[in-house]
C-alpha cells in the first residue's frame, strides 16, 4: 500500500507524465512570452516604428553635418575646451543648427571619423528606413554596404591626399591615416595613380564605357534581327549573345575545336570570314534580365522559355535585381531548332540561328527571333502568390485567449480523492496496484496505473463501470493498456476544466514553423502536447458527433487554421452547408479563398442539388488534375507543383499552378438523406482517388449511423474525430471502437489517425473570432472571382439538353476562337483551355459544328476546323448574332 503513492515531482524539474501535484512553476513555463516578442518582431508595426527612426536619423544627420560645414570653426574651438559632459549636459552655446548634439555628433563623424564621406551614413540610414517603411527590399542592403565601404575608405582617402593640409577635416581622421600610410609606401604621386586608379576602376566597372578606336575598314557583319511583335506591347526581345563570345572576338580571341585561344593577329580577311556575332535591337528594347530569357528545358519537342510580363512593367523594373515579381507568364514558345546547338551552315559563312513564336495567351502572331543559342540560365521561379503580392496573413491579435493562457492546475484534494477512490475500488475487486501517477490536462486527467504482477488487465478492463461510479463522474475511460506502455490508464473528467484556445495553438512554435503542405491545429493532448497534424498526409477527415459537441467549432478550428498559414493562391475550400447558417461567415471571403460552380451566386452551397453539381465538378477537376499530372510526368500535386514554379511546364497547353483544393460537408447525414447515392458515389470517389491531385475532404455529421457511414466511406476515410455520440454503437460505426459516448462534450474528443487513438481537448475558436479573421481577409484584395470549378451539366436535367443555335452556350464564342486560333478541333482542348467538363465541352462542339465552325466528329480523331482566319469566324458570328 505504501508503494501506492502519487509520484511526488521536485519543482524545478520538468512535468512529465505522471505527477500528481501539478507544478505550476513547470506548468507556467509556456513558450507565450517567447512567441510574444518573436510576434512582436515580426509584427509590421515594429518595422514601420523602425522606417520611421531611421529616415529620421537620416535626416538629422544631414542637417546636422550640413550645418557643420559652415559651423564647425566656432564649435570645433568649443567641443576641444569642453569635456564630453559639460558639453552635452551643461549650457555651452553652439551654433550648429542641432545644437549641442548635432555639433558633437558631427564633429565625431568628421574630425575622428571619415569627413566628407559621413554623408554615406545619411544615405545608409536612408535606405534602412525606406525598407522597413515599405516593407520589402526597395534598395539592397548588402549590395549598399559594400559600396559605402568602399565610398568611406577612398572618399576619406582622397579627400585627405586632395586637401589634407587644410584645416577642415575633409578625409577625417581615417582618411588621415590612410593617407599617410600610402604616401610613406608608394610615396606622393604613387598615392595619386593609385587613388586614380581606384577610381577610374569603379567608375568603369559600374559604367563600362565604351572605348572605340577608329575603325578599320571591316565589312559589316551580318546583322542578325529579332524582332517581337504586338502580344507583348510592342517591344524587341533582345536575345543575349553568349557572353563569352562577344568580348573574345573583340579581343582577338580565335575558336579552335571549341576553344578560345588569343591569336597573335587578326587580319583583315580573318576578321571577314568571322561569323557575325552581333545583334541588332530594334524599337525600345525589352529588358529581361538574362534569368528570364536563357531557358533551355530539356524537352527537345516543344520548349517552353518562360518571360516575366512583370518585367514589362515600368514600375517593376526598378533594378533588375530588385525585381521579385515573376507576374503573369509570358511564355515564349521555341521550335526545336532552338536547341540546336551547332550552327547552321549558309552560303556566306556559319549563321546561328532558331525561331521563337512568341504568344500571349491565345493571341498568336507570327514572329521571328534569329539570334545564336544563348546559354541555358536559371530562371526565376514561378510564385503564385504573387496575384495576390499585397496579401496579409491574419494577425494572432484577431484571436480571443479565452484564459486560456491560465495555468492548468488540479485542486491537489481532488487529485488525491480519486487518486484513493481509484485504488480503494480496485482494491474491493482484489486487484492490488504497484504506483499510481496522474497527468493534468486540459479537461480530463489521465490516472496511469502499473498493475501488481499477475494482475489480468482485462479484468480492469472489466470493471470500468464499477470504477466510473465509485468515482461518480462521467466520461470515465478505461485504457487497458495504454498502447505501447505496459501501463492502464484511467482518464477522468476534471471539475474545473480549461479552454485550449486557438491562438495560443497558432501562435505555437510547432504550428508557427510547420512546412506541413495542409497544417490544421486541432486540440491538445492530455499531456498537454499540441495535437498538430497534415490534412494532406491523413488525407481526408471524418468527423462526427452528437449535436452540441463541438463540431462546429471544429470545423471552425481547422478552417481558420488553414486561413493562417495558406496564401489564397495555394488554397481552395468547397464549402457545403445545408444547415444554411454554420459556414457563411466564409461568405466573405469567396474571393480569396472559396471555390465554386461558373455562374453561381453563392460559393456557400446550401442546396442538395447544387452539392450533387459541385461534387461532380470537383471529380472533373480531379481528373483534369490527373490529365495534368500525368502529362507533366508527376506523380502528385507536389511534384507538378514544383515542376510548374520551375517554369517547366507550358501554360500554353492547359499547365497551372495547382492550389489545394479542401471540400467541407457541415452535415453530411442530411445529404445522404436527400440525395443518397447521387452523393455518396462521387465524394467515394474524391475520398479514394483525389488525394494525389490535391483535393482533400472534411466530413461532419451528427448521425454517425451504419446507412450514413457506410462502408465506401470508410473505407476511404482513415483519419476520423468523434466528439461526444450518444451511444456505443455511434462511437463504433466513427472509430470502430467504443470510447466516445464516454466523452464529455464541449470539444473533448476523441482522434483515430495513424492507427491510434489519440483523446484531445478541441481547441476553441469563437464565432465572433472568425468573422474577425473572416473580415480581415476579405478587406483585402482578392481575386475577381471565386476559384471556378469546372463546369458539370447532369445529363438527367432537362434544362440541360439539345441545345440548338438559337440558345447557344454563352460560351460558344470563346469557344469558337479557341478552336480557330488554335486550328485544332479538339473537345479535350476546350476542356482544359476553358476549365469545362466533358459535357459542355461535347456540347460545344456540336454547336460549333451546327454553325459550320468545325467539321463531324471523327471518332478519336480531332474535327477538321472549317474556319481558318479571325475574320472569318467573325463574320459567321455577327451572321450568327
Ligand atoms: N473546443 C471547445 N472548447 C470549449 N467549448 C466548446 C468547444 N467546442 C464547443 N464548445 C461549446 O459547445 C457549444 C456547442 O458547440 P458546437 O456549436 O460546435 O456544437 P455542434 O456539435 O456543432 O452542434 P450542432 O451540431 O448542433 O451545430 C459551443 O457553443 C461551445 O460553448
Amino acid at each position: 500500500m505504501s508503494k501506492n503513492k502519487l509520484k511526488n515531482e521536485k519543482p524545478e524539474s520538468k512535468q512529465p507524465k505522471g505527477t500528481t501535484t501539478p507544478n505550476p512553476d513547470v506548468l507556467k513555463k509556456d513558450k507565450e512570452p517567447e512567441v510574444k516578442v518573436k510576434e512582436l518582431v515580426k509584427d509590421e508595426r515594429t518595422h514601420k516604428v523602425m522606417g520611421v527612426f531611421f529616415l529620421l536619423l537620416a535626416v538629422y544627420c544631414f542637417i546636422a553635418f550640413t550645418s557643420y560645414l559652415f559651423t564647425w570653426e566656432d564649435d570645433q574651438d568649443k567641443i576641444f575646451h569642453y569635456s564630453t559632459r559639460e558639453l552635452l549636459l551643461g549650457d555651452v552655446k553652439v551654433d550648429n543648427l542641432l545644437g549641442r548634439l548635432g555639433a558633437y555628433v558631427s564633429h565625431n563623424f568628421f574630425f575622428y571619423g571619415v569627413g566628407i564621406a559621413a554623408y554615406l551614413f545619411c544615405y545608409f540610414f536612408f535606405i534602412i528606413g525606406v525598407n522597413f517603411i515599405v516593407g520589402r527590399r526597395v534598395f539592397r542592403v548588402w549590395r549598399n554596404v559594400k559600396y559605402i565601404l568602399f565610398g568611406l575608405l577612398f572618399i576619406s582617402t582622397t579627400m585627405a591626399f586632395i586637401a589634407g593640409g587644410g584645416n577642415f577635416p575633409w578625409g577625417g581622421a581615417l582618411g588621415d591615416a590612410l593617407n599617410k600610410w600610402t604616401s610613406g609606401f608608394v610615396g606622393k604621386t604613387g598615392t595619386a595613380l593609385l587613388l586614380l586608379v581606384i577610381g577610374l576602376s569603379w567608375l568603369i566597372w559600374k559604367f563600362n564605357w565604351d572605348f572605340k578606336w577608329p575603325e578599320k575598314k571591316v565589312k559589316p557583319p551580318k546583322p542578325v534581327q529579332a524582332v517581337v511583335p504586338a502580344p507583348v506591347p510592342a517591344a524587341t526581345v533582345a536575345v543575349p549573345v553568349p557572353a563569352k563570345e562577344e568580348p573574345a572576338r573583340k579581343n582577338g580571341l580565335k575558336e579552335e575545336g571549341g576553344m578560345l585561344h588569343p591569336s597573335a593577329a587578326v587580319t583583315e580577311e580573318e576578321e571577314n570570314d568571322l561569323p557575325p556575332m552581333q545583334l541588332v535591337e530594334k524599337e525600345e528594347e525589352l529588358s529581361i534580365p538574362p534569368a528570364h530569357t536563357a531557358y533551355i528545358p530539356p524537352d527537345p519537342v516543344a520548349v517552353v522559355t518562360p518571360v516575366n510580363a512583370a518585367l514589362l512593367d515600368e514600375e517593376l523594373v526598378e533594378e533588375e535585381e530588385e525585381v521579385e515579381d515573376p507576374g503573369p507568364l509570358l511564355y515564349i514558345e521555341e521550335t526545336p531548332e532552338k536547341i540546336d546547338p551547332t550552327p547552321r551552315k549558309k552560303d556566306n559563312g556559319t549563321e546561328v540561328a532558331f525561331e521563337i513564336k512568341p504568344t500571349f495567351r491565345d493571341e498568336e502572331e507570327d514572329v521571328e527571333i534569329v539570334a545564336p543559342a544563348a546559354p541555358v540560365e536559371p530562371v526565376d521561379p514561378f510564385d503564385p502568390s504573387l496575384d495576390l503580392r499585397d496579401y496579409k496573413f491574419p494577425t494572432l491579435d484577431l484571436l480571443e485567449n479565452h484564459n486560456a493562457d491560465k495555468v492548468i492546475v488540479q485542486d491537489t484534494t481532488e487529485l488525491e480523492k480519486n487518486k484513493n477512490q481509484i485504488i480503494d475500488t480496485l482494491k474491493n475487486y482484489d486487484i492490488s496496484i504497484q504506483k499510481i501517477s496522474a497527468t493534468v490536462g486540459p479537461t480530463v486527467t489521465l490516472y496511469e496505473i502499473v498493475p501488481a504482477a499477475g494482475v489480468r488487465i482485462s479484468r480492469i478492463k472489466n470493471l470500468e463501470d464499477d470504477i466510473a461510479l465509485s468515482l461518480s463522474a462521467l466520461g470515465i475511460r478505461i485504457i487497458a493498456p495504454i498502447p505501447g506502455k505496459g501501463t492502464i490508464g484511467i482518464e477522468v473528467p476534471n471539475v474545473k476544466k480549461s479552454i485550449v484556445s486557438l491562438k495560443n495553438l497558432l501562435a505555437s512554435e510547432k504550428f508557427q514553423t510547420s512546412t506541413m503542405d495542409l497544417p490544421i491545429a486541432i486540440g491538445k493532448k492530455i499531456d498537454n502536447e499540441n495535437f498538430i497534424a497534415d490534412l494532406a498526409k491523413m488525407p481526408h477527415l471524418l468527423m462526427a458527433g452528437a449535436t452540441g459537441q463541438g463540431k462546429s467549432v471544429g470545423i471552425n478550428t481547422l478552417l481558420v487554421s488553414l486561413l493562417y498559414k495558406k496564401h489564397p493562391s495555394q488554397l481552395k475550400f468547397v464549402l457545403v452547408d445545408p444547415k444554411k447558417v454554420e459556414l457563411s461567415l466564409y461568405k466573405l471571403i469567396e474571393k480569396h479563398f472559396l471555390a465554386k460552380l461558373p455562374g453561381e451566386e453563392d460559393a456557400i452551397i446550401t442546396d442538395t442539388k447544387k452539392v450533387i453539381h459541385t461534387l461532380n465538378a470537383l471529380c472533373i477537376e480531379m481528373d483534369l488534375r490527373y490529365d495534368l499530372l500525368k502529362e507533366a510526368g508527376t506523380r502528385n500535386i507536389r511534384e507538378y507543383n514544383a515542376k510548374f514554379t520551375q517554369r517547366r511546364l507550358n501554360p500554353l497547353k492547359g499547365h497551372r499552378y495547382l492550389p489545394f483544393i479542401v471540400l467541407v460537408v457541415d452535415e453530411f447525414a442530411d445529404l445522404i438523406m436527400t440525395a443518397g447515392k447521387e452523393v455518396e458515389m462521387p465524394i467515394a470517389r474524391l475520398a479514394q482517388l483525389a488525394r494525389a491531385v490535391g483535393i482533400h475532404l472534411i466530413i461532419a455529421t451528427q448521425r454517425p449511423s451504419v446507412n450514413i457511414i457506410t462502408g465506401t466511406i470508410k473505407a476511404n476515410f482513415p483519419a476520423r474525430i468523434a466528439f461526444k455520440v450518444s451511444s456505443k454503437i455511434d462511437s463504433r460505426t466513427i472509430l470502430d471502437i467504443g470510447g466516445a459516448e464516454q466523452l464529455i462534450g464541449q470539444g473533448d474528443m476523441l482522434v483515430s489517425f495513424n492507427g491510434e487513438l489519440v483523446r484531445l481537448q478541441c481547441a476553441f475558436v469563437d464565432t465572433p473570432e472568425v468573422e474577425s479573421v473572416a473580415e480581415f481577409i476579405g478587406n483585402q484584395k482578392g481575386y475577381p472571382d471565386a476559384f471556378l470549378l469546372p463546369e458539370y451539366v447532369d445529363d438527367k436535367d432537362p434544362d440541360g439538353k439539345e441545345l440548338s443555335i438559337a440558345d447557344r452556350d454563352p460560351l460558344f464564342e470563346e469557344a469558337a476562337q479557341v478552336i480557330v486560333s488554335t486550328q485544332q478541333g479538339s473537345t479535350s482542348l476546350l476542356q482544359r483551355r476553358m476549365k469545362l467538363g466533358y459535357n459542355r465541352a461535347g456540347r460545344l462542339m456540336d454547336q460549333l459544328e451546327a454553325a459550320s465552325i468545325v467539321g463531324p466528329n471523327m471518332g478519336s480523331k480531332a474535327r477538321e476546323v472549317l474556319v481558318k482566319t479571325e475574320s472569318e469566324l467573325q463574320e459567321i458570328l455577327n451572321n450568327l448574332l
